[in-house]
């Protein structure tokens, strides 16, 4: 069949394209120009120039056709700008999870279908798997690259067209193996970083230079009201956190270990209180996504609030507009990030963590 590889000059993509190529398929591969290539090379990291250069020499090697599109101001607009938004809002993004959504899996996976073809494949870590007629996602069988949280946002649609041929490798090493083989010349490249568009991996810093306002002194509070100490931006601070705290924790009355329960991005206040209790077992999802059917009477399952964290077990429920999770444990979700339902590796779902969690546990 007609497929088209997203291939980002990385190991894995190139990987992706080689195997998919070497099954007989009739691959095409495209690479998104997503950021500046001056800024990245000053820094020092690889950058986006460069990587264009390595997906065009694996396309020439595997003699596939290659395209290259200019992304970055789309990628600037729904990525780069949302980012430094929803900070300036006082909660911690996932930028990712809008960059599969946007510029790969709308953009990309348009041009896929306008170019005839039947499918487009990533070099995403996940598992697509297909059961009784519906397609399942799923986490991949080398459990130390799982990417599924990042892609819970994909819609069945999407999931339909897609092929993550990596998902199925028992590690990153069969995969470096599986290039040098093939003799690609990325088969040594290093991992891509966490976010790609901040080489330095200062992404406070970039954030102040977007949006001033997040890079403000102001003060910092505890549960009643009391000043306690001063921070400087609350772009530098994530619900849940202990760090730059100082030694906050040793000014509160027993000394216990402090942590930031809330952002309150209008004052600029950084809310902490003692990490013992401070947890919630109630709070909302907003753009909820399913890629089961869920039924009128809400769920059990697993769910994880945070990249790299162990799932936690909990209800979700419809009530009213609202999606609701119910948590059988209190934890501390932080507003923004994701919230994906996982039973065993099948993902089922997932939103984006609202603010209004306080008002939510109150209850
Ligand atoms: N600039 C890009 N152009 C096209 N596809 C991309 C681009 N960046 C990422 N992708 C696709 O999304 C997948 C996951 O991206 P991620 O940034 O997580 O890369 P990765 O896991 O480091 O993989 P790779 O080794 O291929 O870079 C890639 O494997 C690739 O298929």
């Amino acid at each position: 069949m007609r497929i088209l590889v997203a291939m980002s000059g990385g190991v894995d993509s190139s990987v992706v394209a080689a195997l998919l190529k070497q099954e007989g398929h009739d691959v095409i591969g495209a690479t998104l120009q997503l950021y500046d290539h001056g800024e990245a090379t000053k820094a020092g990291s690889c950058c986006a120039g460069r990587d264009i250069m390595d997906a065009r020499a694996v396309a020439d090697r595997l003699d596939i056709p290659h395209y290259v599109i200019d992304a970055e101001e789309r990628f600037r607009n729904s990525v780069i700008e949302r980012f430094a938004d929803s900070y300036a809002r006082g909660e911690t993004p996932v930028p990712c999870v809008a960059c599969n959504q946007g510029v790969k899996f709308t953009d990309l996976l348009g041009m896929a279908r306008d170019l005839g073809c039947e499918a487009m494949a990533t070099g995403h870590y996940v598992r697509r798997i297909e059961k009784d007629g519906t397609v399942e996602l799923h986490r991949p069988v080398d459990l130390s690259r799982d990417q599924s949280w990042f892609l819970f946002a994909t819609t069945r649609d999407q999931l339909d067209f897609l092929r993550f041929p990596l998902g199925a490798m028992p590690d990153k090493d069969a995969v470096r193996a599986k290039a040098e083989e093939l003799g690609l010349a990325v088969a040594t490249k290093p991992d891509s970083q966490d976010i790609c568009f901040v080489p330095t991996g200062s992404y406070a810093g970039l954030v102040e230079k977007l949006r001033p306002e997040t890079g403000a002194a102001g003060e910092i509070v505890n549960a009643d009201g009391d000043i306690v100490g001063r921070h400087d931006g609350i772009a530098r601070y994530t619900v849940g956190q202990s760090k730059r705290l100082g030694d906050i924790h040793t000014q509160t009355k027993d000394g216990a270990r402090q942590m930031v329960t809330r952002i309150d991005a209008t004052t600029r206040r950084i809310v902490v209180g003692p990490r013992q209790g401070a947890g919630r077992h109630r709070f909302r999802l907003r753009d909820m996504n399913w890629l089961i059917d869920a039924g009128e009477e809400g769920i059990r399952c697993s769910v994880q609030i945070r990249a790299r964290e162990a799932v936690r077990e909990a209800w979700i429920r419809q009530e009213g507009n609202h999606t609701v999770v119910t948590l059988d444990e209190a934890a501390m979700p932080a507003p923004g990030q994701a919230c994906v339902l996982y039973r065993d590796s099948h993902v089922l779902g997932g939103g984006f963590i609202t603010a209004d969690i306080e008002e939510e546990s109150a209850q």
